[in-house]
């Protein structure tokens, strides 16, 4: 309850901004989308693992769907960012839903780390045989791949890892592209095309995010906006901070960090979605307890959220704890700024780019029974 005050917070705020967000150049891309929708042999729709439902990429659902044909491959990305218990139990979910089916109409789910090379394999696998499916088995034909979503989400990190893992030619390698990949929402302005494979050739045309100006969910508005979705400078980063403390605060993770000083972190989790199947060291993300910061950080608020005293079901108390973090985390930070400038903006950013680069711990947002009715269809 505490927690949802919060979060009522910031979707009020993100409400506010009456989708600031979309503007003409968005509208644009969505247009170029919508053209080249019925024209390509397969949609992938990127979205964040963190989020799944959240971040659906709502032009694809507003019309008529590209089903019944079922050209679309949904992909969780940024999967090293969740908890991988709800992903995989998402897909596992999700895979069973189109078995039961037996409809051709749902869409394959793989839940995807774009930084991970074995991950892109798998996924490259995926899109060539539902190609080669499309296509009728032929090797000497030519696929083409729309990858849809909206910003932020990872879509040209994906492009660009399929590009350069793709098995094209020696000769071609030389003309490797690289998309802009960016940890700010909105660096994609054109659709770019990028050959990811041979026999069959798969071409794929990474596209610009495009971020609805209304949602579906109202608790949709702050949890894009902690994902990144939405521009920081839109809302206020002190408010997207609160919110994300609000989700530490609420959750056991913190709970792991207790004895970080004592016996190191054993809180590593390293990439277990991709991770599991394969016995690639490469594949083990870092649990950054090497970094000082981060230990520092990760212990202030074990602490804090351990020693409170307060009552953490009552909104104030909850509120109380937030405040009291903030200011204790200027110091982990060594935040220091004149007596007149406001330091919790910097502490906002940094705390929010820790969470962001999975440097806090993985949480998944949206639980499987929540998003299973809406999340995937
Ligand atoms: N941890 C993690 N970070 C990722 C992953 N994929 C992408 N990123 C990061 O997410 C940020 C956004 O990636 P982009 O590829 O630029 O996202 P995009 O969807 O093309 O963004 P737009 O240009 O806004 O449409 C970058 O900082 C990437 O490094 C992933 O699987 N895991």
């Amino acid at each position: 309850m505490a927690a949802e005050a919060v979060s009522r917070r910031l979707a009020e705020a993100v409400r506010e901004l009456s989708g600031a967000w979309y503007g003409r150049h968005m509208a644009a891309a969505e247009r170029a989308i919508r053209t080249r929708l019925p024209l390509v042999d397969l949609v992938v729709e990127v979205r964040d693992a963190r989020a799944p439902a959240s971040s659906a990429f709502q032009p694809l659902h507003r019309r008529t769907p590209l089903e019944p044909d079922g050209r679309r491959v949904v992909v969780l990305n940024k999967a090293d960012l969740a908890d991988p218990s709800e992903t995989e139990l998402l897909v596992v979910v999700q895979r069973w839903m189109a078995y039961m089916k037996k409809q051709r109409s749902c869409p394959w789910v793989a839940a995807v780390n774009s930084h991970n090379r074995e991950s892109i394999k798998e996924l490259l696998n995926v899109v060539r045989s539902r190609i080669r499916e499309i296509k009728h088995g032929k090797n000497d034909c030519t696929g083409t791949v729309l990858l849809v979503g909206i910003p932020n989400v990872g879509k040209s990190a994906i492009v660009n890892a399929m590009h350069q893992i793709g098995r094209i030619g020696a000769a071609e390698k030389g003309k490797l592209k690289h998309a802009i990949v960016s940890s700010h929402p909105g660096e994609t302005r054109d659709i770019i095309g990028y050959k990811v494979a041979s026999h069959p050739n798969i071409y794929v045309l990474d596209t610009p995010g495009v971020l609805s100006p209304r949602f579906v969910n109202e608790d949709s508005g702050p949890r894009l906006a902690l994902i990144g979705a939405i521009k920081d400078s839109l809302l206020e980063e002190y408010d997207i901070a609160q919110f994300l403390l609000a989700i530490v605060n609420s959750r056991e993770e913190y709970r792991k960090w207790e004895n970080l000083n004592q016996v190191g972190d054993n809180t590593s989790c390293g990439n277990s979605i991709t991770s599991r199947s394969h016995n690639n060291k490469r594949q083990y993300a870092s649990d950054h307890t090497q970094d000082f910061i981060v230990r520092t950080v990760r212990q202030m608020l074990s602490e804090t959220i351990s020693s409170f005293k307060g009552d953490l079901g009552e909104v104030d108390e909850f509120k109380r704890l937030i405040s009291y973090q903030l200011v204790s985390l200027q110091e982990a930070f060594k935040v220091s700024t004149e007596p007149s400038e406001d330091m919790c903006k910097p502490v906002a950013m940094k705390l929010l780019n820790l969470y962001r680069t999975g440097r806090l711990g993985h949480y998944t947002l949206e639980h499987v029974p929540d998003v299973r009715q809406q999340v995937i269809s």
